[in-house]
């Protein structure tokens, strides 16, 4: 499937065809106790199982629905697909627990046979995707608001059960078989993709992280933090709902075209950069606040799903039996609502909007407390000048502890308190100089400091004394998320990073004094990550930042300092007198970049 049809959902992409598996389905199934079917048309393929429609062989009871059904939907997965490494499809533990549930197919039966694991479950109609495609590729707003309310109360059930679906897309959204009372019944299917947000035996929320190179779902509707690796809680399955409501009615999303390896990186920057405004021009207002709200939501906040149900009150019919899709789901959390009103009142405190639209590059500076000690800083350095600077430090007993750059002029922090020995420093015009690194890695000199500008030269700053007992670094085109990780896994730990241009420049060292590592990534500044790191006892000690991504390494140290206190400013100037103000109070300059850090 390309892009015009809605794609894949990764993680998923490889189907059973292109992993050279030609076993025939079989012409009858009977599992786990079931009835004979005939295995008749085939109904849908996705990335895991394709679907055939089953008749019962015998003793049918003309039943449209339940363990007596003559027509059923059979999902095959064959056993040596990629989600069934470990046995069963997971997906089966997870109708197990949801299946029959308010918007959830009911699974009467399941099991192998032969080759295949076969779930025998109700058969339901076309799925919006086909719903849109039949009908001209847009949808009226009514039936938009139709599928929203009472998508939202399918979603409130399954969160409520403590899953969140993953993958939610038109394609995923089917409604009840056509010419039967259940035609305008909505379901959702495909629960491959579903994760828990709340720990079953903790009833606690999960904890939060990112790995930026873990994407899950599917590119067009998946929510800015699925694309940046985040893990999955229930403001995702909202965003990529907004998604899916606007391309029913629009018929289409600024980001639908891309192409090649970076395409998510591409359609994700797009998703930010577009503001809800921009992205629901031509709909009714209630879409582009419903997106308003779940994309400013927080990992673990409790979505209001009567009060989002609400918001699309004015756009639906008056009459709900005279809706296009079937709304009592919706109506019954409209009923909780009633009673609910009071308290929900607490609009008050608004929240700070991200994805205005309107990018902006900024300086972000981090401080450490420290016992005091002489710090210095020079900014806007030319090339010519640079070396004044450092003599001028190193006769006064002070040596670089960090340097960064903005439009091609550095900024260098030289203090007193690096511990090293001694120092060396190349400005070259490459990112970054090969060979006098390896020169003065034979002398036992290692990366402590570097920085880049847009033009490609570099600036790299190279000590005697550290703790440091191997080194390697990477210049790569993306964040090079996959390369720090397997790395990790060496016991190599990021000890310095930076930008040229929109490439990106690692350092990573072995005995760096840090027990553990993470990275935040985003396309603006990612306070939500940062503070929840913090409260986790890990400290920022890198930064580097693009025109368009901001990337903080935050770490454990392994031996933990008396004072823990680190603040961080975001300046659109050079934190000139704010770093005296810190000075005043023992906190000194620890990293520093330049980049994107607003959206
Ligand atoms: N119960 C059902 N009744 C009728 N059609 C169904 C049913 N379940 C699935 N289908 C059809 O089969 C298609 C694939 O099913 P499903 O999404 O469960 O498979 P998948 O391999 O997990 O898919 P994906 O790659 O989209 O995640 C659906 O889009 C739908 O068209």
């Amino acid at each position: 499937m390309g892009d015009e049809s809605g794609g894949l959902s990764a993680n998923k992409g490889v189907a059973q065809e292109d992993e050279g598996n030609t076993t025939p389905f079989p012409e009858r199934v009977q599992v786990g106790g079931s009835p004979m079917f005939k295995v008749e048309r085939k109904l849908g393929k996705g990335g895991f199982g394709q679907v055939f429609v089953g008749r019962r062989v015998t003793g049918g009871n003309d039943r449209l629905n339940g363990p007596g059904a003559t027509e059923v939907a059979l999902k095959f997965e064959h056993r040596n697909s990629k989600g069934c490494n470990y046995g069963p499809p997971y997906e089966w533990q997870v109708y197990n627990t949801l299946g029959g549930s308010h918007g959830i197919p009911k699974v009467h039966y399941k099991g192998r046979q032969g080759e295949y694991y076969v779930m025998v479950m109700d058969m339901l109609g076309p799925s919006l995707w086909d719903v849109w495609n039949t009908t001209g590729q847009a949808m009226s707003a009514e039936m938009v608001a139709c599928i929203a309310v009472e998508s939202l109360s399918i979603l409130e059930k399954m969160h409520s059960r403590g899953y969140v679906h993953g993958d939610v897309k038109p394609e995923n959204f089917l409604l009840g078989q056509p010419g039967t009372a259940q035609e305008k019944k909505l379901f959702l299917v495909d629960l491959g993709l579903a994760t828990k947000w709340r720990d079953t035996s903790t009833g606690q929320h999960v904890e939060y992280d990112q790995r930026p190179d873990m994407f899950r779902g599917t590119v067009r509707y998946a929510s800015v933090h699925a694309h940046l690796g985040r893990t999955a809680s229930r403001r995702d399955d909202l965003e990529s709902l907004a998604y899916t409501l606007i391309f029913l009615h629009k018929g289409r999303l600024p980001w639908q075209g891309y192409q090649g390896d970076n395409k998510s990186y591409l359609v994700c920057k797009k998703k930010m950069g577009t503001s809800p405004e921009m992205l629901c021009c031509f709909c009714p207002t209630p879409f582009r606040h419903f997106l308003e709200f779940v994309v400013n939501m927080k990992f673990d906040e409790e979505p209001n799903y009567s009060k989002l149900i609400s918001l699309f009150d004015s756009v639906l019919g008056p009459n709900p039996a005279l809706r296009p899709i079937n709304t009592e789901g919706a109506q019954k959390v409209g009923q909780k609502r009633g009673r609910l009103n009071i308290e929900e009142e607490d609009d008050s405190q608004p929240k700070k909007k991200v994805r205005l639209g309107v990018p902006a590059t900024q300086w972000i500076s981090i401080y450490n407390a420290r016992m005091p000690m002489k710090q210095r800083y020079h900014y806007n350095v030319a090339d010519g000048r640079l070396a004044q600077h450092v003599e001028r430090g190193i006769a006064d007993g002070l040596l670089i502890s960090c340097v960064a750059s903005c439009s091609n002029l550095w900024a260098l922090i030289m203090d007193a308190g690096t511990g090293f020995t001694n120092q060396v420093y190349k400005l070259s015009p490459f990112f970054l100089h090969k060979e006098w690194i390896m020169e003065q890695w034979e002398k036992n000199y290692y990366i402590t400091s570097i920085a880049g500008v847009t033009n490609g030269s570099s600036l790299v700053v190279m000590s005697k004394g550290t703790q440091y007992t191997q080194q390697s670094y990477k210049v790569s085109e993306s964040f090079p998320f996959k390369w720090i990780n397997k790395k990790w896994r060496e016991g190599f730990h990021v000890t310095s990073m930076a930008t040229a241009g929109s490439r990106w420049g690692v350092v990573m060292s072995r005995n760096a004094g840090f027990s553990d590592q993470v990275v935040e990534l985003d396309f603006l500044y990612p306070s939500e990550g940062i503070h929840r790191r913090w409260d986790n006892g890990y400290r920022i000690t890198a930064t580097a930042a693009t025109w368009d991504q901001s990337a903080l390494i935050l770490s454990k140290p392994r031996r933990r300092p008396a004072d823990e206190t680190q603040e961080t400013l975001r300046t659109s100037q050079f934190p000139s007198t704010h770093v005296k103000e810190k000075w005043s109070k023992n906190l000194y300059l620890a990293c520093l970049c330049y980049g994107r850090t607003v959206c």
